[in-house]
Protein backbone atom coordinates (compact mmCIF):
# COMPACT_ATOMS: atom_id res chain seq x y z
CA UNK A 1 0.00 0.00 0.00
CA UNK A 2 1.67 3.80 -1.13
CA UNK A 3 1.92 5.54 2.13
CA UNK A 4 2.14 9.19 3.07
CA UNK A 5 5.28 9.03 6.04
CA UNK A 6 5.94 12.58 8.31
CA UNK A 7 9.81 11.95 8.94
CA UNK A 8 9.96 14.97 11.79
CA UNK A 9 12.70 15.91 14.32
CA UNK A 10 14.03 19.17 15.80
CA UNK A 11 16.67 21.60 13.38
CA UNK A 12 19.70 19.43 12.63
CA UNK A 13 18.85 15.69 13.44
CA UNK A 14 19.34 14.80 9.82
CA UNK A 15 15.58 15.22 7.80
CA UNK A 16 17.06 16.31 4.74
CA UNK A 17 20.14 13.47 4.67
CA UNK A 18 17.29 11.19 4.50
CA UNK A 19 15.11 12.90 2.30
CA UNK A 20 18.33 12.03 -0.08
CA UNK A 21 18.93 9.13 1.28
CA UNK A 22 15.45 8.13 0.44
CA UNK A 23 15.68 8.98 -3.29
CA UNK A 24 18.88 7.61 -3.71
CA UNK A 25 18.14 3.91 -2.44
CA UNK A 26 14.41 3.89 -4.43
CA UNK A 27 16.21 5.26 -7.43
CA UNK A 28 18.76 2.48 -7.12
CA UNK A 29 16.21 0.19 -6.93
CA UNK A 30 14.75 1.24 -10.28
CA UNK A 31 11.46 3.46 -8.96
CA UNK A 32 11.03 7.39 -10.22
CA UNK A 33 11.28 10.37 -7.92
CA UNK A 34 10.32 13.76 -7.61
CA UNK A 35 11.79 15.95 -5.36
CA UNK A 36 10.27 19.12 -3.81
CA UNK A 37 11.42 21.53 -1.23
CA UNK A 38 10.83 25.07 0.33
CA UNK A 39 13.27 28.00 1.51
CA UNK A 40 16.05 25.44 1.97
CA UNK A 41 18.82 27.39 3.46
CA UNK A 42 21.05 26.84 0.03
CA UNK A 43 18.38 28.47 -1.78
CA UNK A 44 15.70 28.29 -3.91
CA UNK A 45 14.96 24.71 -5.87
CA UNK A 46 17.72 22.62 -4.01
CA UNK A 47 17.38 19.80 -1.06
CA UNK A 48 20.82 20.44 0.59
CA UNK A 49 21.95 18.44 3.80
CA UNK A 50 24.88 18.95 6.24
CA UNK A 51 26.44 16.50 5.47
CA UNK A 52 27.15 18.13 1.63
CA UNK A 53 24.79 16.57 -0.20
CA UNK A 54 22.35 18.66 -2.53
CA UNK A 55 19.73 17.56 -5.32
CA UNK A 56 17.81 20.14 -7.38
CA UNK A 57 13.95 19.80 -6.64
CA UNK A 58 11.02 21.66 -7.55
CA UNK A 59 10.79 24.55 -5.27
CA UNK A 60 7.07 24.85 -3.73
CA UNK A 61 5.09 27.88 -3.91
CA UNK A 62 2.29 28.89 -2.52
CA UNK A 63 0.50 28.14 -5.87
CA UNK A 64 2.06 24.96 -6.55
CA UNK A 65 -1.17 22.75 -6.75
CA UNK A 66 0.29 18.74 -5.90
CA UNK A 67 -2.05 17.13 -7.66
CA UNK A 68 -2.23 19.42 -10.99
CA UNK A 69 1.56 18.59 -10.78
CA UNK A 70 1.85 14.93 -10.77
CA UNK A 71 -1.33 14.43 -13.16
CA UNK A 72 0.47 16.63 -15.87
CA UNK A 73 3.57 14.35 -15.38
CA UNK A 74 2.04 11.46 -15.89
CA UNK A 75 -0.67 12.45 -18.67
CA UNK A 76 2.89 13.56 -20.73
CA UNK A 77 4.36 10.33 -20.39
CA UNK A 78 6.88 10.88 -17.45
CA UNK A 79 7.00 7.98 -14.72
CA UNK A 80 6.59 9.21 -11.45
CA UNK A 81 6.74 6.25 -8.16
CA UNK A 82 7.05 8.39 -5.57
CA UNK A 83 7.25 12.17 -4.07
CA UNK A 84 10.15 13.56 -1.39
CA UNK A 85 9.23 16.38 0.14
CA UNK A 86 11.59 17.94 2.18
CA UNK A 87 11.12 21.30 4.18
CA UNK A 88 7.18 20.13 4.44
CA UNK A 89 6.62 22.46 7.11
CA UNK A 90 6.34 25.94 5.05
CA UNK A 91 3.95 24.15 2.46
CA UNK A 92 0.04 25.09 3.24
CA UNK A 93 -2.34 22.86 4.81
CA UNK A 94 -4.20 22.48 1.10
CA UNK A 95 -1.09 21.59 -0.34
CA UNK A 96 -0.63 18.48 2.27
CA UNK A 97 -4.91 17.64 1.72
CA UNK A 98 -3.16 17.17 -2.14
CA UNK A 99 -0.24 15.17 -1.00
CA UNK A 100 -2.79 12.69 0.57
CA UNK A 101 -5.05 12.78 -2.39
CA UNK A 102 -1.78 11.90 -4.84
CA UNK A 103 -1.02 8.81 -2.03
CA UNK A 104 -4.72 7.45 -2.14
CA UNK A 105 -6.14 8.20 -5.63
CA UNK A 106 -2.45 7.69 -7.87
CA UNK A 107 -1.29 5.13 -5.35
CA UNK A 108 2.13 6.83 -5.38
CA UNK A 109 4.49 6.99 -2.15
CA UNK A 110 4.67 10.77 -0.07
CA UNK A 111 7.83 11.02 2.21
CA UNK A 112 7.92 14.58 3.61
CA UNK A 113 10.36 15.45 6.30
CA UNK A 114 9.98 18.92 8.59
CA UNK A 115 10.10 20.28 11.67
CA UNK A 116 6.78 20.38 14.00
CA UNK A 117 6.94 23.65 15.82
CA UNK A 118 8.20 27.10 15.09
CA UNK A 119 10.44 28.85 18.04
CA UNK A 120 7.05 29.61 19.63
CA UNK A 121 6.62 26.04 20.04
CA UNK A 122 3.40 26.03 18.26
CA UNK A 123 2.66 23.79 15.11
CA UNK A 124 3.11 25.08 11.45
CA UNK A 125 0.00 24.74 10.42
CA UNK A 126 1.86 22.42 7.33
CA UNK A 127 3.04 19.83 9.77
CA UNK A 128 0.00 19.76 11.72
CA UNK A 129 -2.14 19.17 8.99
CA UNK A 130 0.35 16.28 8.01
CA UNK A 131 0.03 15.15 11.71
CA UNK A 132 -3.67 14.96 11.12
CA UNK A 133 -3.45 13.25 7.81
CA UNK A 134 -0.47 10.81 7.61
CA UNK A 135 -0.47 7.32 7.57
CA UNK A 136 2.21 7.48 10.04
CA UNK A 137 5.01 9.35 11.67
CA UNK A 138 8.78 8.71 11.82
CA UNK A 139 10.99 10.33 14.63
CA UNK A 140 14.22 10.85 13.72
CA UNK A 141 16.74 8.28 15.19
CA UNK A 142 19.58 10.71 15.64
CA UNK A 143 18.43 12.96 18.92
CA UNK A 144 20.21 16.77 19.05
CA UNK A 145 20.89 17.52 22.46
CA UNK A 146 20.62 20.26 24.15
CA UNK A 147 23.34 22.10 26.26
CA UNK A 148 22.31 20.35 29.33
CA UNK A 149 22.71 17.19 27.80
CA UNK A 150 19.12 16.38 27.88
CA UNK A 151 17.26 15.68 24.24
CA UNK A 152 16.54 18.83 22.40
CA UNK A 153 12.81 18.64 21.19
CA UNK A 154 12.34 22.52 20.64
CA UNK A 155 13.67 25.31 18.01
CA UNK A 156 14.90 28.49 19.63
CA UNK A 157 15.20 31.63 17.48
CA UNK A 158 18.27 33.26 18.50
CA UNK A 159 18.58 37.15 17.75
CA UNK A 160 20.92 39.64 18.57
CA UNK A 161 22.46 36.85 21.11
CA UNK A 162 18.89 36.52 22.76
CA UNK A 163 16.62 34.08 22.45
CA UNK A 164 13.65 35.45 21.11
CA UNK A 165 9.74 34.92 21.34
CA UNK A 166 8.39 37.31 18.82
CA UNK A 167 8.59 37.55 15.23
CA UNK A 168 7.16 36.31 11.98
CA UNK A 169 6.58 32.40 12.28
CA UNK A 170 9.23 32.02 8.82
CA UNK A 171 12.98 33.03 9.21
CA UNK A 172 15.59 30.90 7.17
CA UNK A 173 18.29 29.84 9.09
CA UNK A 174 20.77 27.36 10.50
CA UNK A 175 21.52 26.79 13.77
CA UNK A 176 23.91 28.43 16.13
CA UNK A 177 26.99 25.73 15.70
CA UNK A 178 26.60 24.82 12.63
CA UNK A 179 26.78 28.21 11.05
CA UNK A 180 29.42 28.70 13.85
CA UNK A 181 31.33 25.60 12.46
CA UNK A 182 30.80 26.64 8.93
CA UNK A 183 32.43 30.38 9.34
CA UNK A 184 31.40 33.49 7.77
CA UNK A 185 29.75 36.56 9.35
CA UNK A 186 27.12 36.00 11.74
CA UNK A 187 23.75 36.19 10.42
CA UNK A 188 20.75 38.14 12.16
CA UNK A 189 19.07 35.54 12.56
CA UNK A 190 19.93 32.09 14.13
CA UNK A 191 18.55 28.77 15.90
CA UNK A 192 19.65 26.45 19.29
CA UNK A 193 17.67 23.26 19.85
CA UNK A 194 17.02 22.91 23.58
CA UNK A 195 14.79 20.96 25.74
CA UNK A 196 11.19 21.88 26.86
CA UNK A 197 12.82 22.90 30.44
CA UNK A 198 15.24 24.96 28.70
CA UNK A 199 13.04 26.29 26.23
CA UNK A 200 10.64 27.26 28.73
CA UNK A 201 13.36 29.30 30.67
CA UNK A 202 14.68 30.91 27.89
CA UNK A 203 18.19 29.37 28.70
CA UNK A 204 20.09 28.90 25.74
CA UNK A 205 24.18 27.42 25.61
CA UNK A 206 25.44 31.06 26.00
CA UNK A 207 23.18 32.42 28.94
CA UNK A 208 23.63 29.08 30.94
CA UNK A 209 27.37 29.69 30.65
CA UNK A 210 27.15 33.71 31.40
CA UNK A 211 25.09 32.45 34.62
CA UNK A 212 27.59 29.91 35.67
CA UNK A 213 30.77 32.36 35.32
CA UNK A 214 29.77 36.13 36.06
CA UNK A 215 30.80 39.13 34.73
CA UNK A 216 34.13 39.70 37.06
CA UNK A 217 33.82 43.38 37.03
CA UNK A 218 34.56 45.51 38.35
CA UNK A 219 38.52 44.47 37.83
CA UNK A 220 41.13 45.62 40.13
CA UNK A 221 42.56 48.45 38.55
CA UNK A 222 46.54 47.19 37.32
CA UNK A 223 49.03 49.35 39.02
N1 LIG B 1 30.75 16.52 9.92
C1 LIG B 1 29.73 15.68 10.19
N2 LIG B 1 29.98 14.39 10.46
C2 LIG B 1 28.97 13.54 10.74
N3 LIG B 1 27.68 13.90 10.78
C3 LIG B 1 27.40 15.16 10.53
C4 LIG B 1 28.38 16.12 10.21
N4 LIG B 1 27.76 17.32 10.02
C5 LIG B 1 26.44 17.09 10.18
N5 LIG B 1 26.22 15.80 10.50
C6 LIG B 1 24.94 15.14 10.77
O1 LIG B 1 23.97 15.75 9.97
C7 LIG B 1 22.82 16.03 10.76
C8 LIG B 1 22.09 17.22 10.15
O2 LIG B 1 21.62 16.80 8.89
P1 LIG B 1 20.53 17.59 8.07
O3 LIG B 1 19.96 16.60 7.11
O4 LIG B 1 21.12 18.82 7.51
O5 LIG B 1 19.46 17.93 9.23
P2 LIG B 1 17.98 18.54 9.18
O6 LIG B 1 17.49 18.48 7.77
O7 LIG B 1 17.17 17.69 10.12
O8 LIG B 1 18.10 19.94 9.71
C9 LIG B 1 23.37 16.27 12.15
O9 LIG B 1 22.44 15.93 13.15
C10 LIG B 1 24.52 15.28 12.21
O10 LIG B 1 24.04 14.02 12.64
C1 LIG C 1 12.09 26.93 14.31
C2 LIG C 1 11.92 27.65 13.01
C3 LIG C 1 12.68 27.32 11.91
N1 LIG C 1 12.53 27.99 10.76
C4 LIG C 1 13.36 27.64 9.60
C5 LIG C 1 14.85 27.61 9.85
C6 LIG C 1 15.35 26.64 8.79
O1 LIG C 1 15.56 27.38 7.59
C7 LIG C 1 14.15 25.68 8.62
C8 LIG C 1 14.37 24.33 9.29
O2 LIG C 1 15.34 23.61 8.57
P1 LIG C 1 16.06 22.27 9.10
O3 LIG C 1 16.45 21.60 7.80
O4 LIG C 1 15.06 21.47 9.88
O5 LIG C 1 17.24 22.68 9.91
O6 LIG C 1 13.04 26.33 9.21
C9 LIG C 1 11.58 28.99 10.65
O7 LIG C 1 11.41 29.58 9.57
N2 LIG C 1 10.83 29.32 11.73
C10 LIG C 1 10.95 28.70 12.90
O8 LIG C 1 10.24 29.07 13.88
Amino acid sequence: MPELIFFTGPMDCGKSTLALQMDHTHTLGGRRGALFTSHDRAGAATISSRLGLEQPATEVTGDLDFWTWVVGRLTSGHRVDYLVCDEAQFYSPAQVDQLARVVDDLQLDVFAFGILSDFQTRLFPGSARLVELCDRMETLQVRPLCWCGEEATHNARISGGRMVTEGSQVAVGDTRVEQEAAGGPAPEVTYEVLCRRHHRRRMTAATALAARHPDPLPFEEER
